[in-house]
């Protein structure tokens, strides 16, 4: 019965991913999916990624043939597994039993788990996903409200909770730096690729052939297209965009170690380690297009940008070129105390990640979530020496609802600022990015300029302009994350609440079990929109708390990044702060990370004579600015006394 299933679902899906999405679709510069589709483009290696999603499809397919036959019952795990295998891809070779470094795609991190944490992985859940199918597997997104009507459009959300109008209020406290810091851990830690075809028609032609595809498929593609498993479009008012009907393409799945039946995951495909994967790559390939480019990689840029193939992987981002040159000098260093080769490049990457933790935990982390937050998720790291919080039972894979709500809590705090910064992905735009690292005037708007305030509104910007192609075809950042959340099947805002023990909401009032942690117009904007508490969105209805104390976010997005955070420290046997041999620091090489600061780092790179004492705050809020001169330098003595090479 499971061969029957599996055999079914072969044929099914080899159709459905050879038809879904054609390139043309996808490439149409006049069609906002275009860009998005440049966002979540395929990277290092979208041969992998077609391979793992069609193997997940096979298994979303079979299970829910399966269980269609067997009034709802899953197929039994182990029958599946051995069923499936000629088909499931297999990730992890061997570990080497002594491995000083991290590997490229993050495997063998875990040594029980090696495959944890690697390059596409299936994100982990929190809570099993709430899709709209009838067995919950995925084949349709949550879509229904408990009241039995269809949820609002995320559009309809999107303009009655989050529309700040022209002008959206600006924090008091933080400046761009936070956004574009909050950009790096992003790109390091998620990067979900949406479906597309496997082949054009014209390149397989045998594939057309043999299950007798009409000729004009791509032509078809727009009726093809609402029809899919992997669209999911939603309607806007007329007269706002260009068209009523917004296409959205799904995000693409993964399959479980094994292919083990059940519901299905989306794919990362970068490490969920914060190894600082954006700027050395996920792969074995990635690594070594960075070494083989990476000392000159801001001229590579310049020349190619970051998406011809020559490149590596890149974001584009104010701490990209900072981190380049970062790890340049920290090279330069290292070699002068006779390191060379491999572990020169490993060393350099040790440390650059080192230093970048320090700062996610002991800068970014606090900002968001504030000190409570930090004590109760065991974030905060020691001012001095080593404090292993390593749990080999800890799974650090980047989670679903961090990446698809959580972290996205800083699409409210972008701004018009970066109109002119991402437009693009070009050499251009990094040209851009590279002069205002290096110029004075520039560079100190990124410590004197607030961030938009994080809160529930989002700008005009990023809520109607966002990638404009031409007037009225741009994309709604707030509608897509909306959308997004329901693609992944999360489970609506109160269920979240329960999990991170807060009383879930039971009307639409402010009294008991009303809204506790919102204001009253936050409360009424929901009202207006959805008809039942239990299926407001979880991105908005955590977007409208108020934020905790000390911190920029609400109770329930500090609880689900602390829970997150707590995961990338303590699921990585790399972490700064472990005190094992021979991957870990020695006492002294961790006082000198330990004395590094964003500010610090930044001093090196930004031609600047004085900076806040907290990158992240700006003087016009009172932070002090202290002259670069009397930061500490990274002394890398200590490499020298202890160089294990
Ligand atoms: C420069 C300003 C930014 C713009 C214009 C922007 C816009 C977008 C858009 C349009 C999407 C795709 C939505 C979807 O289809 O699901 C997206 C995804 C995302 N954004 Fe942003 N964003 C910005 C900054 C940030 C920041 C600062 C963070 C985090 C601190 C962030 C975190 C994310 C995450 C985690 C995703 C999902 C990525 C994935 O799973 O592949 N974004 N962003
Ligand atoms: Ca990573």
């Amino acid at each position: 019965d499971i061969e029957q299933a599996i055999n079914s679902a072969l044929e099914i899906v080899t159709i459905r991913r050879f038809a879904s999405i054609p390139r043309p679709v996808i490439k149409d510069p006049a069609n906002p999916v275009s860009l998005r589709g440049a966002l979540a483009r395929r990277r290092e290696n979208p041969e992998i990624v077609a391979k793992y999603g069609l193997a997940a499809d096979l298994v979303e397919t079979a299970t829910v043939l399966f269980a269609e036959r067997h009034g709802g019952k899953l197929p039994n795990a182990e029958a599946f597994r051995a069923a499936i295998a000629p088909y499931c891809p297999t990730k992890i070779a061997k570990c080497e039993n002594n491995c000083r470094y991290r590997s490229a795609d993050g495997s063998c991190n875990n040594r029980i788990h090696p495959e944890w944490g690697t390059t596409f992985s299936p994100q982990t859940r929190f809570l099993p996903p709430d899709y709209g199918d009838q067995f919950d597997i995925g084949v349709v997104p949550r879509s229904t409200s408990v009241t039995g009507h269809k949820l609002p459009s995320p559009r309809e959300i999107s303009n009655s909770v989050h529309d700040a109008g022209m002008t959206a209020p600006r924090d008091h406290i933080y400046n761009i730096n936070l956004m574009h810091f909050g950009l790096v851990i992003f790109h390091d830690v998620i990067s979900t690729p949406l479906r597309q075809a496997l082949a054009r028609r014209r390149e397989n032609p045998d594939i057309v052939a043999k299950y007798g595809l009409a000729a004009d498929l791509v032509e078809t593609a727009t009726v093809l297209f609402a029809e899919r498993p992997a669209c999911f479009p939603f309607f806007t008012l007329p007269g706002e965009f260009s068209h009523t009907c917004r296409s959205f393409v799904r995000s693409e799945i993964a399959p479980s170690q094994g292919c083990l039946p059940g519901p299905s995951n989306q794919m990362n495909q970068k490490t969920s380690y914060l190894d600082l994967s954006l700027i050395y790559g996920n792969s074995i390939e990635g690594e070594q297009r960075f070494r083989q480019f990476g000392s000159e990689g801001e001229q590579r840029f310049r020349q190619f940008g970051p998406g011809h193939p020559d490149s590596f992987d890149a974001t584009l981002n104010i701490f990209h070129v900072i981190f380049l040159r970062e790890n340049n000098k920290i090279l330069r260093d290292l070699k002068h105390l006779g390191w060379s080769g491999d572990s020169l490049f490993k060393e350099t990457r040790n440390i650059m990640s080192a230093i970048y933790q320090h700062i996610v935990y002991t800068e970014y982390v606090p900002a968001v979530i504030g000190q409570d937050a930090m004590l109760r998720y065991g974030l905060k790291s020691t001012r001095y020496g080593h404090n292993t919080m390593y749990n080999p039972k800890s799974d650090a894979t980047t989670s679903n609802v961090f990446a698809t709500a959580a972290i996205r809590f800083a699409h409210s705090t972008f701004d018009t600022f970066e109109k002119d910064v991402i437009q693009g992905f070009s050499p251009e735009t990094f040209q851009n990015y590279s002069n205002i690292v290096t110029n004075s005037p520039s560079s100190s708007t990124l410590f004197t300029r607030f961030q938009s305030k994080t809160d529930r509104f989002m700008t005009d910007f990023g809520r109607n302009k966002l990638w404009e192609s031409e007037p009225k075809n741009s994309v709604d950042t707030m509608s897509f994350d909306i959308q997004r959340g329901r693609d992944h099947g999360l489970p609506s805002y109160n269920r979240w609440r329960e999990y991170c023990g807060l009383k879930p909401i039971l009307h639409f009032g402010k009294g008991i079990m009303g809204f506790a942690d919102h204001t009253i117009g936050a409360t009424k904007a929901l009202s207006s929109v959805y008809r039942h508490p239990d299926d407001i969105d979880l991105i908005s209805g955590a977007m409208t708390e108020r934020p905790v104390s000390g911190g920029i976010v609400g109770p329930t997005f500090a609880c689900l990044l602390g829970e997150q955070f707590a995961l990338f420290k303590t699921g990585d046997r790399f972490f700064y702060e472990n005190d094992f041999y021979p991957t870990g620091f020695t006492k002294g090489q961790l006082r000198q990370i330990k004395k590094q600061s964003l500010s610090s780092v930044m001093c090196r790179h930004v031609n600047i004579p004085a900076v806040p004492q907290n990158a992240f705050i700006s003087p016009k809020a009172g932070e002090p600015l202290v002259p670069c001169m009397t930061f500490p330098k990274l002394d890398l003595r200590e490499w020298a006394l202890h160089g294990r090479d």
